[in-house]
């Protein structure tokens, strides 16, 4: 059996928790065979291939870390092993686009490194209106991730961005998937080094002349 028909129960499972709810947790969409290879590329990049994340334009390095602290490298096609979840993410994209008609047209990811005490606060990754972002993914890769390492994800209601609806243990394997522009969300200081993929399904339209931030 190959692991795009293994993925076909999780996938329905994602699309329906997006319906229903807008986000989705999930620890069996992703295959082993892809997490390996995912953490194969992590144990070859050393950290001099991580750069400072940004948050868009307008804003300096010193502002930029006071918001978030990660380290990413983004994927690529060209590298086997991470075309192997750039595959499997398009595999993803056609089930949505079929089940939900989200017309997700493109996938961008990048690998985030947060190091001791690194951290990113409460954000939307999208705003309404004003970017093609709009289903977000987090794969994270951490082996034993124990409780007092914390670095979990807070997510946020649409509707009282103060209120708490849930919190992720970013452990091996776990993929969260949710509207990009409906959740804020944050990552809490890690006390361990703590390793995921970040990534975004963009539909083909250009709002108000506006282009996404910068890579
Ligand atoms: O790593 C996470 O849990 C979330 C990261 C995030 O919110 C982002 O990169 O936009
Ligand atoms: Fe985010």
């Amino acid at each position: 059996m190959q692991a795009s028909e293994l993925s076909i129960e999780p996938f329905e499972q994602i699309a329906e928790d997006l319906y229903t709810k807008g986000i989705s947790i999930s620890t069996n969409a992703i295959p082993l065979k892809v997490l390996r290879a995912l953490e194969a590329r992590l144990n070859e990049l050393d950290h001099d291939s991580f750069d400072v994340a940004g948050i868009g334009r307008q804003t300096d390095h010193a502002t930029n870390a006071t918001i978030r602290r990660d380290k990413i490298h983004w994927l690529d096609n060209n590298n086997e092993l991470e075309l192997s979840y750039l595959e499997h993410m398009g595999q993803l994209q056609q089930f949505v686009n079929r089940r939900l008609f989200m017309g997700l047209f493109s996938y961008e990811s990048h690998f985030a490194t947060y190091q001791q005490g690194d951290f990113y606060k409460k954000h939307l990754d999208a705003f309404k209106g004003k970017t093609n972002r709009v289903l977000t993914t987090v794969l994270y890769l951490n082996n034993n991730w124990q409780p007092e390492f914390g670095g979990e994800l807070v997510v946020y209601s649409p509707d009282n961005h103060d209120e708490e609806l849930l919190r992720v243990t970013p452990a091996f394997g776990t993929f969260v998937t949710f509207l990009s522009d409906e959740f804020p969300h944050e990552v809490l200081p890690a006390q361990h080094t703590r390793f995921s993929i970040a990534g975004w399904f963009r539909v083909n339209a250009s709002l108000n002349g506006d282009i996404d931030p910068p890579r």
